[in-house]
């Protein structure tokens, strides 16, 4: 359907869309937050994230004030998201939306084909050939990155972690290949994060709020497409042209400060 000249987003002289700051947060939201790229800066390796104590406390106040209706929503799995924002409990989905649970609740990990012991096994030994390279093995999802390959190897690591994704995907009947930054990974195919959000706001507490849904990557655009389908708030993180979100932040210091995350004050030394 061909948009009329007013519903379009506004464009520079580039022909970037030109998308505006979010309004401040709703009192009666449902906020749905994204991690890596979103709450969290890009680290050189999936495992050197570091998550700030105060944006924790943030959070955790912020669950509280929206009567609990607050989820991560990443492509990590569950059980690394708890790890990573121990000692908060959030509702969550991981995976990409495969794996979703209530806050308080545990689940069991998602089961594992046999076939991708076997791609990840092959998959070890295609990155061996890429210095930097790494397998990040998640369970019932593999990625594999490239960040850490220093150039000129760096397209040519990509190039070549890409195709071996793309060969793997036909022995994984049920996956599909999730693009990223300086990643690729195969993750089975049945959810998304747009599914995982829709099946948080079919049920308390987050039905019947205004959906609030904040992130940067390709994964985040089903989470964008879901909460414009509820009149709320989808706002992109970064520059990615072709997005579905109204909003834009600048990087996560801006999604920080439109959180009002604050710095906890030094510790006074006994
Ligand atoms: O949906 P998200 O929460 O944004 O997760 C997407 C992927 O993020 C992680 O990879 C990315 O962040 C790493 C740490 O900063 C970085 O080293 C890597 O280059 C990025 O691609 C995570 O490792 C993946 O499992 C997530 O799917």
């Amino acid at each position: 359907m061909r948009q009329s000249q007013e519903s379009r987003p506004p464009s520079s002289s580039t022909g970037a869309t030109v998308l505006s700051p979010p309004p401040p947060l709703p009192a009666d939201a449902a906020l749905f937050l994204d991690v890596d790229g979103c709450l969290l800066p890009f680290a050189p390796r999936p495992d050197a994230v570091e998550v700030p104590p105060a944006l924790v406390d943030r959070l955790v106040a912020l669950q509280t004030a929206l009567g609990g209706a607050l989820a991560l929503v990443s492509g990590r799995n569950l059980a690394t998201l708890d790890r990573l924002f121990a000692p908060a409990a959030f509702a969550a989905a991981g995976l990409h939306g495969v794996e979703r649970r209530r806050a308080g609740e545990i689940v069991q990990a998602s089961q594992i084909p046999a076939a991708l012991r076997q791609v990840r096994d092959a998959g070890l030994a295609v990155i061996g050939a890429f210095p930097g390279a790494l397998l990040e093995d998640k369970g019932a999802a593999i990625g594999l990155h490239w960040r850490m390959v220093a150039p000129p190897r760096a397209a040519e690591a990509a190039t070549a972690l890409r195709a071996f994704a793309e060969h793997a995907l036909a022995r994984l009947p049920g996956y599909q290949l999730q693009p990223g930054d300086r990643v690729i990974e195969l993750r089975p195919r049945h959810a998304d994060k747009g599914s995982a959000i829709l099946e948080f706001l079919a049920e308390a507490p987050f039905a019947g709020r205004v959906p609030v849904f904040a992130g940067d990557d390709l994964t985040d655009d089903p989470g964008f497409q879901a909460v414009n389908s509820h009149g709320g708030i989808s706002i992109l993180v970064g520059d990615r042209p072709g997005s579905a979100a109204r909003f834009r932040l600048s990087d996560p210091a801006a999604v920080h400060a439109w959180l009002g995350v604050t710095p906890r004050p030094p510790e006074t030394p006994r």
